[in-house]
């Protein structure tokens, strides 16, 4: 008989029904093998065939209706409008794919021909054009049972670089998972691609994930969660006797620096927003904003004032797991009894077994440069206040903070002149720089990054959201002097695709 996975219900803590099949080690030696034999065939199926493929899996899992929605609602606490929305996030997604797919561009097709008569020596012909790095193992997260999920953007981007993927489903979502699954299977079918393009692995544990980022077949690794587990991967990976990329996406406290013309004009109102952006989602976001710069004054105090009104009377919401929620309790309780913090506001008391008590906390410049625990990811909605004498003392802050996806500025016309001098140790810091705004909410497009330096990101060098993230699973191959006959299409003469080209240093469509 085969052994199930049950996922808890995190309203209620009971078992969630029907049970889904566990995969063993076996089951890891065969998606392996098949993905490889399916490898060499879909990379090199058509750009149409693939962005067909891609446009399939948004449709099979729309087909796949109210099933999907409450099974997600149920095994994450997640309302309906956030899992429709994060639905059509999914879709949009792997649509976004199938446009990139068919432009071409991705493929980086350059063309140097071939100069007999160049002196002092002849110049051969060479062509360069991106192909898929191999199979991918994609660990699924927690918190975006779609987006980040089994067809989340990391299943997208491998499978739109032609690269078949084998997913390590998160524990926490199995059904979720396996309804998404059959919809990737029930795409392969309709566009007549070779089963290994797609394969899912189901355990409670870590064994099987572990097995699978050593298994000499898998090409990279992409991840999206804690840091502990990222840094596993990446030492996995690492100890290979065929080292691969990890691209894993792990912690972020997404600083927020308040400047003091904002401040001073609408400091309740940024102080309203920010609590917002905060709470959404239980706060279960790696673009949650964890920490505030603020510069001491009248303003920030109306910043505080807003920011504890609206924390006060929030409603507890349910995190998605007993796991996430212990973590959050002890993470609130490390800063509640640290001798150097304040509590500025706490939510409303929880109801449920697993729901978070929102968390607004303070402490000064000296307080948090002393401790670097002070900057490790609370990860729900909790978030540390650092009141800092004046806008000069960002740039010592900075300084001390590790990696990040996004730094928020809240800023005014006035507020110009020292953000411009800032900027560069922005730039070195995060992957994203925004103004008047929040990091949660990330858009999925061309030019979104959402990735930066370590612990952000195990690779400062990609995404994870956008259609830059295809980037992660491509690898350039150059031909030098290739007969036409035997040169892919993207590379031939005449561009029989009609794609970009960069001939001779200049992007030409001939
Ligand atoms: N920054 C972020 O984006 C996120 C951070 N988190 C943090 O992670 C904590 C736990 O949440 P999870 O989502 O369960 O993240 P996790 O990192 O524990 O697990 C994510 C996936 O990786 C696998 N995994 C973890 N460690 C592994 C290892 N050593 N070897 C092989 N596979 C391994 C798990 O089985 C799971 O499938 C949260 O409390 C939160 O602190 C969670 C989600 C997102
Ligand atoms: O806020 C978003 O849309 C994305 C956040 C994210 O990537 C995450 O929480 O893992």
């Amino acid at each position: 008989m085969t052994d199930l996975i049950h996922a808890t219900d995190p309203k209620t803590g009971k078992p969630i029904d029907p049970g889904i099949a566990l995969s063993d080690e076996a089951d890891i030696d065969r998606l392996c093998a098949e993905a490889t034999a399916a490898f060499r065939i879909y990379r090199n199926t058509s750009l149409e065939t693939r962005a067909a493929f891609l446009e399939a899996v948004a449709a099979e899992i729309m087909e796949s209706g109210e099933a999907l929605i409450e099974r997600v609602m149920v095994e994450t606490g997640l309302p309906r409008t956030r899992v429709e929305g994060e639905r059509a996030r999914t879709c949009g997604q792997l649509r976004l794919f199938a446009r990139v797919v068919r432009d071409g561009d991705f493929l980086d097709a350059r063309i140097d021909p071939a100069r007999p008569d160049r002196q002092p020596l002849p110049r051969v012909d060479l062509r360069l054009r991106n192909i898929g790095t191999g199979p991918v193992a994609v660990f699924g997260a927690s918190n975006f049972p779609l987006a980040f999920s089994v067809a989340g953007g990391d299943t997208a981007s491998a499978l739109a670089a032609g690269c078949p993927v084998i997913v390590k489903a998160h524990p926490a979502h199995p059904g979720t998972s396996e309804i998404v699954a059959t919809a990737i299977r029930a795409a392969i079918t309709r566009c007549d691609l070779p089963a290994g393009v797609f394969g899912m692995v189901v355990e409670t544990g870590i064994e099987l994930g572990a097995a699978l980022v050593t298994d000499p077949r898998i090409k990279a690794v992409a991840f999206t969660g804690s840091r502990q587990g990222g840094l596993a991967l990446m030492q996995a990976a690492a100890g290979r006797p065929e080292p691969i990329p990890v691209y894993a996406e792990m912690s972020s406290i997404n600083p927020v620096l308040l400047f003091p013309a904002a401040l001073a004009s609408r400091g309740s109102a940024i102080g309203q927003a920010f609590a917002t952006s905060l709470q959404i989602g239980a706060g279960q976001f790696c673009t949650n904003p964890g920490l505030v710069l603020g510069t001491d004054g009248p303003g920030l105090d109306a910043f505080i004032a807003g920011a504890t009104a609206s924390i006060e009377g929030a409603m507890p919401q349910t995190m998605l797991t007993p796991g996430i929620h212990a973590a959050y309790d002890r993470g609130v309780s490390r800063l509640a009894s640290h001798a150097g913090v304040r509590t500025l506001a706490r939510g409303d008391a929880p109801s449920g077994p697993h729901d978070a008590q929102a968390a607004l906390f303070e402490t000064d410049l000296a307080g948090f440069l002393e401790d670097g625990h002070l900057q490790d990811e609370v990860f729900g909605p909790s978030s540390l206040l650092v009141r800092v004498p004046d806008a000069g003392a960002f740039s010592d802050v900075l300084a001390h903070l590790e990696g990040q996806l996004t730094i928020a500025l809240h800023m005014d016309e006035p507020d110009h002149p020292v953000v411009t001098t800032l900027l560069p140790v922005l730039e070195e810091k995060a992957g994203r720089i925004l103004v008047n705004g929040f990091g949660t909410g990330v858009e999925v497009a061309d030019a979104m990054v959402h990735g930066g330096p370590f612990p952000a990101t195990s690779d400062s060098r990609t995404t994870s959201v956008g259609t830059l993230a295809i980037r992660r699973f491509l690898r350039p191959v150059c031909y030098q002097d290739l007969p036409q006959a035997l040169l892919a299409r993207a590379l031939r003469d005449g561009n029989p695709l009609g794609i970009n080209r960069m001939i001779d240093g200049k992007i030409a469509k001939h």
